[in-house]
């Protein structure tokens, strides 16, 4: 049994400020029950059951505020591991405001961002990952994203970043006992050759939880994807049907689109951000000219490319430039205006290409499949997998990864084990900060003060 801290009593708004149907004032620690029972007229506070709901209202002094309903929820089954109230008021921004002003003239004291949540940290009911999924959560954009956050806030990572740990201190253990207890002339031999294995295990256990970071970022981000290609192929036309709406202008001139358009599309549950390029030819038009600047170095800064060919007309020199510029990334090749007869040579293209006709909607169900099987190789649907999103995490994670990577490389370049010993063991430290174990107190401070009121 863990002993919870003593803090004071603090109150907070926990609902957004506005007009709503009922708005959440409320208040966690031992005098919780005292203060509020203090303000509400209806049942003793004190007396009523553990997790139970009460009507009565809610009074400064003689002045009745509000009618409400006021839950109770004693330690140590609370969010908070404290005795918590909530007061449920009629949602209003200056009902609720007078009756959190009243909880604080009766010595409660107003809450910092994310205190409520800090607690339950420090009271031990969820560790550092967790509390911070509360944030991710409130903060998910998708229901994918919201997925991530809400296994998090179960323990899904913690769990993983704790047995790890475990394997770790285990290893660090056995080398304890080998050079204490030394059985054979070789123990440093043998010590070694342990540790070589072990670690790589470990970089491989690290590596692969990183791999999911990417898909991590991109269900929290969207996937940066650009349309390039030479002037007139169809790429806004193309824009305009991925997003169902007649977002950029198309016309038979070639040069339409000057500027770098971007919006957001939703294929298949992954965000994608579209980003339409002005066509990339030589050109004296300066206007036209700087678009083609942007076109190329959006090129190269795009998660995803979707290079657009005219299949009714022959290759061009351009062409042939563009599909070289954008070899080295993840690029879909899509042959446009198939409606019209084709005239391009298959034969000098890369396999893999997609025949559409952007002006009849044609075959774009093939593009949004292709690009969920270039991302997520059927990943998408892998519910239970532990997925790292925060880029805290992700940093750590990879700190980790390259103190190992250093002993790995250390034993194998015959460093003796104590050298290589405290490697692993900042590794294990590391990791350790991602569940709070070994998280210093301003991190921890400066985290909660991330959230948001109420929280
Ligand atoms: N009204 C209200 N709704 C809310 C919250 C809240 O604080 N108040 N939450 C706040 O984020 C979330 C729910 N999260 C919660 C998490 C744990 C406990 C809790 O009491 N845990 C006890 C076990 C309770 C039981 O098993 O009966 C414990 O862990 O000991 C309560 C809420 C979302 N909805
Ligand atoms: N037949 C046919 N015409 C198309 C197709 N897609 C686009 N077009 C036409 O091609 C012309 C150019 O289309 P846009 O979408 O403006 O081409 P773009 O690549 O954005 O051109 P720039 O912005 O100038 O670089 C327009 O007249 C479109 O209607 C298609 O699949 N078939
Ligand atoms: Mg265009």
């Amino acid at each position: 049994m863990t002993l919870t801290q003593e803090f004071d009593t603090i109150a907070a708004i926990s609902t957004p400020l506005g007009e709503g149907a009922i708005s959440i004032v409320r208040l966690s620690g031992a005098n919780a029950l005292k203060i509020a029972g203090e303000v509400f007229r209806g049942k003793n506070l004190e007396e009523v059951a553990s997790h139970t709901i009460n009507y009565g209202h809610v009074f400064d002094q003689d002045t009745l505020l509000d009618e409400v309903m006021v839950s109770v929820m004693r330690a140590p089954k609370t969010f908070t591991r404290e005795d918590i109230v909530e007061i449920n008021t009629h949602g209003g921004i200056a009902v609720t405001q007078e009756i959190l002003q009243v909880l604080l003239r009766h010595g409660a004291r107003l809450a910092e961002p994310g205190e409520f949540t800090k607690r339950a940290f420090l009271n031990g009911r969820m560790d550092l990952a967790q509390a911070e999924s509360v944030m991710d959560l409130i903060r998910a954009k998708t229901d994918k994203a919201a997925n991530i956050a809400v296994k998090q806030l179960n323990g899904s990572l913690s769990v993983l970043i704790n047995s790890i740990r475990q394997e770790i201190l285990e290893a660090l253990a056995q080398v304890e006992v080998n050079i204490d207890y030394p059985e054979y002339d070789d123990v440093e031999t043998m010590t070694s050759q342990m540790l070589i294995e072990k670690t790589a295990h470990f970089q491989a256990l690290l590596t692969h939880l990183l791999a999911t970071a990417k898909r991590g970022k991109i269900l929290r981000e969207g996937l940066k994807t650009a349309i390039i290609g030479r002037p007139n192929v169809g790429k806004s036309s193309l824009l305009n049907q991925l997003l169902r709406e007649e977002k950029a202008i198309v016309t038979d001139i070639a040069g339409t689109t000057r500027d770098v358009i971007t919006e957001f599309a939703n294929i298949g549950g992954v965000p994608l951000e579209l980003i339409d390029t002005a066509g990339i030819r030589e050109t004296e038009d300066i206007v036209e000219k700087i678009g083609v600047e942007r076109s190329v170095k959006t090129l190269k800064e795009a998660d995803l490319i979707l290079l657009v060919l005219d299949a009714s007309s022959a290759l061009t020199k351009k062409d042939v430039e563009l599909l070289k510029l954008s070899t080295s990334s993840h690029r879909i090749i899509l042959l446009n205006k198939t409606d019209l007869p084709e005239k391009i040579e298959w034969n000098q293209l890369p396999e893999g290409f997609i025949r559409i006709s952007a002006l009849n909607n044609e075959n774009l169900d093939a593009v949004e499949e292709k690009i969920n099987a270039l991302f997520f190789a059927g990943s998408m649907d892998a519910k239970d997998a532990t997925v790292l999103s925060n880029a805290r995490h992700i940093g750590l994670v990879e700190k980790a990864l390259a103190a190992l990577t250093e002993a790995n490389a250390g034993l194998a370049a015959g460093l003796p084990v104590d050298l290589v010993q405290v490697d692993i063991t900042r590794c294990w430290q590391i990791l350790g900060e991602i569940t709070g174990e070994a998280a210093p107190d301003e991190l921890i401070t400066q985290l909660f003060s991330q959230f948001c009121l109420g929280k």
